[in-house]
């Protein structure tokens, strides 16, 4: 991608670096768009803050020279007016009370949009990944650049506006300081400007290296994460206890911290020796400044105030030349770190094209037709030239060792994936010419590692069919059908009892009882035709197994069903069982004719058998 390359390479020249503030016109626009009447008054107020500091140091330029005069008067005459030096001051403490009040404002403006634009952000970059792919999650690239957005991203657009208003405001600031000291010597003002140069330079430069340092560790950064996840997550706490892997893996964690911060260290370092050795040659033209205009006064050149209005000047105008130099180089920062989360919502996501609603052979049912498939970035193939035909009504039991392809054939009949070639049809046609809500809408699914969410247990069984998310009557309906009603029944709150650890009053449930709400949940989808089931029912009991399984039957009689179970006594219901070994089918029929053919089937199952007897 074109606008990632200046950000990889070591020396970013002139172009690269004016291409780098890209991103400032859509940060503006992001805030504009987030709140248009703060950005406004941020915006007026900036301008205030900005001019009223010269006002400052006119105003004292007339109160000294007002006081040398009165001086004058006194000594001349015994009396002098005083009126106009105390209107002055009076008039400088209203300014300097404007100005204390426009920048209360900017910073109130600026903590009500942080709280906005961090949520917007957010939301953004969360919508967007409602869009992705499944492979794009099991990316770890793309899942770095996910990582990298949310951490730095959502604070980067309005530190990005606020510097370039503070730039702004401190732009007019040294406008109407050059306007009053170019009186003094245009001199002054070029020295002003210089002085702050090479300061800047040396901050840009540690600015980008700061951010490729970022770029570059953030697998790092992203394993330190998630080893504060397993040492402080309560669904791993039971195996880094017994396990003591605590200490092994905070030694881990530390290590990471150590590495990371000897680079950060040796960068502060550098950073802060060059700023300050730069900074030096804007003290010291501050101070030439300084003397040029003290002895212009001792000459006679320029009166007291005229004097302490310059050096007023002189000192403000060089905390603004430094405060525009950094918000300079702070907006580089910030448009790098932006580049990060655009590079990110601009991924692009292939979109299935599809619109069908129904297909051309209703009742046809699925069909596989010579499907093969490689996960991305794999060499070996997981399924190879896979067919099977699936009607109405018929039972399906996929059979295999661990690792064949049985999940991922799952996976490409749901359209979590796209085969590599040859062609899933449901009612004979292509799924991907499907619309994407109309195919899920017909499938329902529940795979071996089912989501157990930190909701209500309603809510759990609810999560099959967003439609009836929170409809009572459908979640007793399919907690029926998949026999989670008797454990609901004993829960405290009964549908309204929250599950897991994380939420106050959160209730844990046994693994077989949370695949009776997981396949409670596969019963929401009551109109779906295709049901699935990968290993469902691993951790219940045999009992349990064996009259959920009548059960599901009897309920899904005129439906498609297809079931991944390593208990034979299971998979001998199914109308067609297949078994798959290293991603082909090698075995299909039905349990009698299986045993008949004594292959695979027949020695799997008879192993089991053994087992039992
Ligand atoms: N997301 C993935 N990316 C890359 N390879 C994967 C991915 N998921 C699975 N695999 C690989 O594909 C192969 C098949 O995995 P799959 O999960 O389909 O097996 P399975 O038959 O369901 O096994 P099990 O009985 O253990 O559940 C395995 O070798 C696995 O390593």
């Amino acid at each position: 991608m074109k606008h990632t390359t200046y950000m990889t390479e070591s020396d970013p020249s002139h172009k690269r670096y004016l291409d780098v503030f890209r991103y400032s016109r859509r940060a503006l626009e992001l805030v504009w768009t987030t709140s248009k009447q703060l950005a406004l008054i941020f915006a007026i107020l900036t301008l205030i803050a900005g001019i009223l500091p010269a006002a400052v140091a006119w105003i004292g330029q007339l109160i000294v020279d007002g006081v040398v005069t009165a001086i004058g008067q006194q000594q001349q005459t015994g009396t002098a007016d005083t009126t106009f030096v105390l209107l002055f001051v009076i008039a400088e403490a209203g300014v300097v009370a404007l100005i204390a009040g426009a920048q209360r404002g900017i910073s109130t403006c600026q903590a009500l949009l942080r709280a906005l634009m961090g949520q917007r952000i957010n939301t953004l970059i969360l919508e967007k990944a409602l869009t992705l792919k499944l492979s794009h999650f099991e990316d770890s690239e793309f899942y770095d650049k996910l990582t990298r957005a949310r951490r730095e991203a959502s604070t980067r657009p309005l530190s990005l506006v606020t510097r370039t208003f503070g730039l702004v405001q401190n732009g007019i600031s040294l406008v109407s300081y050059a306007i009053l000291l170019v009186q003094f010597s245009p001199w002054t003002v070029l020295i002003l400007i210089a002085g702050g140069v090479p300061e800047f330079l040396a901050e840009a430069k540690f600015s980008g290296d700061k951010f490729r340092l970022f770029r570059w560790r953030s697998p790092e950064t992203r394993m330190q994460m998630y080893l504060e996840t397993v040492l402080a997550r309560e669904d791993y706490a039971k195996e880094v206890k017994l396990f003591r892997l605590g200490p092994l893996l905070l030694r881990r964690y530390r290590a990471i911290f150590e590495k990371l911060f000897a680079e950060d260290r040796k960068l502060t370092l550098r950073r802060d020796s060059w700023g300050f050795f730069l900074g030096l040659i804007g003290t010291v033209a501050f101070y030439g400044a300084y003397s040029w205009i003290a002895l212009s006064a001792i000459k006679g050149v320029i009166s007291l105030g005229q004097m302490t209005m310059y050096l007023m000047l002189f000192k403000q105008g060089q905390s603004a030349v430094s405060a525009s130099l950094s918000a300079i180089s702070g907006m580089y920062e910030d448009n790098l770190y932006l580049s990060n989360l655009y590079e990110y919502l601009e991924q692009e996501v292939p979109q299935q094209a599809g619109l069908m609603q129904c297909g051309p052979q209703p009742g046809d049912g699925v069909r596989l037709e010579q499907v093969s498939f490689t996960y991305p970035g794999a060499e070996e193939p997981v399924l190879q030239e896979v067919s099977f035909h699936l009607q109405p009504g018929e039972s399906l039991a996929l059979v295999g060792e661990n690792g064949a392809g049985k999940t991922t054939l799952i996976k490409l009949l749901t359209r979590l994936y796209q085969p590599d070639s040859g062609r899933i049809l449901l009612d004979g046609l292509d799924l991907q010419k499907w619309q994407a809500d109309a195919l899920r809408s017909r499938i329902g699914v529940i795979f071996q590692d089912f989501g157990r969410y930190q909701f209500k247990v309603g809510e759990n069984i609810g999560a099959g069919d967003v439609n009836y998310f929170e409809d009572r009557q459908h979640w007793q309906q399919a907690a029926e059908k998949g026999m989670a009603d008797s454990i609901i029944e004993k829960l405290p709150e009964k549908y309204d009892t929250q599950l897991g650890k994380w939420f106050k009053g959160g209730r844990e449930l046994s693994g077989g009882q949370w695949q009776k709400i997981a396949l409670s949940r596969a019963f929401m989808r009551s109109e779906a035709d295709l049901l699935v089931l990968d290993e469902p029912t691993a951790t219940m009991d045999a009992a349990a197994e064996a009259t959920i399984f009548e059960h599901f039957r009897d309920l899904s009689r005129d439906k498609m069903t297809i079931l991944i179970s390593h208990r034979f006594s299971t998979v001998r219901m199914a109308d067609q069982i297949i078994v798959i070994e290293k991603g082909r089918i090698v075995e299909r029929g039905c349990h009698e004719q299986l045993m008949n053919q004594n292959g695979q089937y027949a020695y799997l199952f008879s192993l089991q058998a053994e087992g039992y007897r």
